[in-house]
């Protein structure tokens, strides 16, 4: 009888942390923290402490999870109503909001005091402006207001590589802006390629996304401008910034090409929601790709082997 009691109190304390776990979206975080941690090895010129490294990525991690669970309080009613979200914590009963809050607020202070002790105080502050710009910007202000929500909105998702940079020279110059404006600007054919697939249950709970309220054909229009212009946006770290060189030029090309066929593949089908599934899973490949790339092509031994291979050639 006490062993079935034990088990089931295990069962239930699992329960309970899992149900804390899913509150902050954990599947979206791991690719903030791969464009966080792609520009600390721009920034360290492929030399990042890892310490430093360690510490911003759990503080990156605490920070995006609290803006994640305040979005779900914030969103519990419409979250409610759609099929897709239902079953979250919050509306399907298993967290209470003001328990929820706790667990957002300590998530963050949390954060910020990892920051504020072993980094320093500007990435701090930049962490805690992710969390406030998509709370209050995107998550109130803009995402039930108007179908630009995501466009503005996305410069939270865009933050964290400033948090890198931040962390590593304790200042912002033009690269890691460049790297926002990347996240910036790839963010619109990221979500509105997910939108398509699921534009009815926006519709449902009166979310104005840009397919409920401008149609397939005039997003897919606006998916292209955007890729067209986050290409070109990718090229500037190799010239004239010069942070990034030749594998990460390459590699942004390739990845370009692709983005661009996908993208050009959905303009000649707005209304194909296999072609949108597609497109919305590239461009997660993409980024992860691209910020591979950065990285790889900043390690001192990259450019040992471009230096070997340039003597052998000569
Ligand atoms: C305002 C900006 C953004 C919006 C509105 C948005 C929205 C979404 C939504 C609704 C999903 C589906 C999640 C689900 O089914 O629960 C998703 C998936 C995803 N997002 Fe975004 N996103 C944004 C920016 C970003 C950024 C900046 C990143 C990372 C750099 C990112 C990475 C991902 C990833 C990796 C997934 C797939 C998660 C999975 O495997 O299910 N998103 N996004
Ligand atoms: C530096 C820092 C802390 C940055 C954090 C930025 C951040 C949490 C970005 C994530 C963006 C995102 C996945 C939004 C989901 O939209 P949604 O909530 O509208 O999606 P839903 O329809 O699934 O609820």
């Amino acid at each position: 009888m006490i062993g079935t009691d034990i088990v089931r109190r295990n069962e239930n304390v699992l329960q309970v942390v899992r149900s804390y776990y899913q509150l902050t979206k954990p599947r979206i975080i791991p690719l903030l923290l791969i464009t966080t941690a792609a520009s600390m090895w721009i920034a360290s010129k492929g030399e990042v402490d890892s310490f430093k490294l360690f510490i911003t990525l759990i503080g990156g991690t605490l920070a995006a999870a609290s803006a994640q669970v305040m979005n779900c309080i914030y969103d519990r009613d419409i979250d409610y109503e759609m099929l897709r979200t239902r079953a979250r914590p919050i509306p399907s009963g298993r967290v209470q909001s003001s328990h929820a809050l706790i667990f957002a607020l300590v998530l963050a202070v949390i954060s910020f005091s990892l920051f504020l002790i072993y980094i320093n105080l500007l990435s701090g502050l930049l962490a805690m402006s992710g969390i406030a710009f998509y709370m209050l910007v995107y998550t109130h202000f803009l995402k039930r207001n108007t179908p630009q929500n995501i466009v503005i909105g996305g410069a939270a998702g865009s933050i964290p590589p400033l948090v890198g940079w931040a962390a590593v020279t304790g200042d912002l110059s033009w690269a890691p802006w460049i790297l926002f404006a990347i996240i910036f600007l790839w963010t619109p054919p990221h979500f509105w390629a997910l939108a398509l697939m699921i534009k009815d249950d926006y519709a449902q709970v009166n979310v104005p996304m840009m397919p409920v309220i401008e149609g397939e054909e005039s997003t897919v229009r606006q998916i292209w401008w955007y890729t067209l212009l986050v290409i070109p946006c990718t090229f500037l770290l190799v010239y004239p910034l010069g942070v990034s060189g030749w594998l990460y030029g390459v590699m942004a090309v390739l990845l370009g090409a692709m983005f661009i066929k996908k993208t050009w593949l959905l303009k000649q089908n707005p209304f194909n929601k296999d072609m949108a599934k597609s497109l919305f899973k590239f461009s997660i490949l993409y980024l992860m790709l691209l910020c591979t790339a950065m990285v790889v092509d900043s390690l001192p031994f990259t450019h040992q082997v471009f230096t070997a291979m340039i003597n052998f050639v000569s």
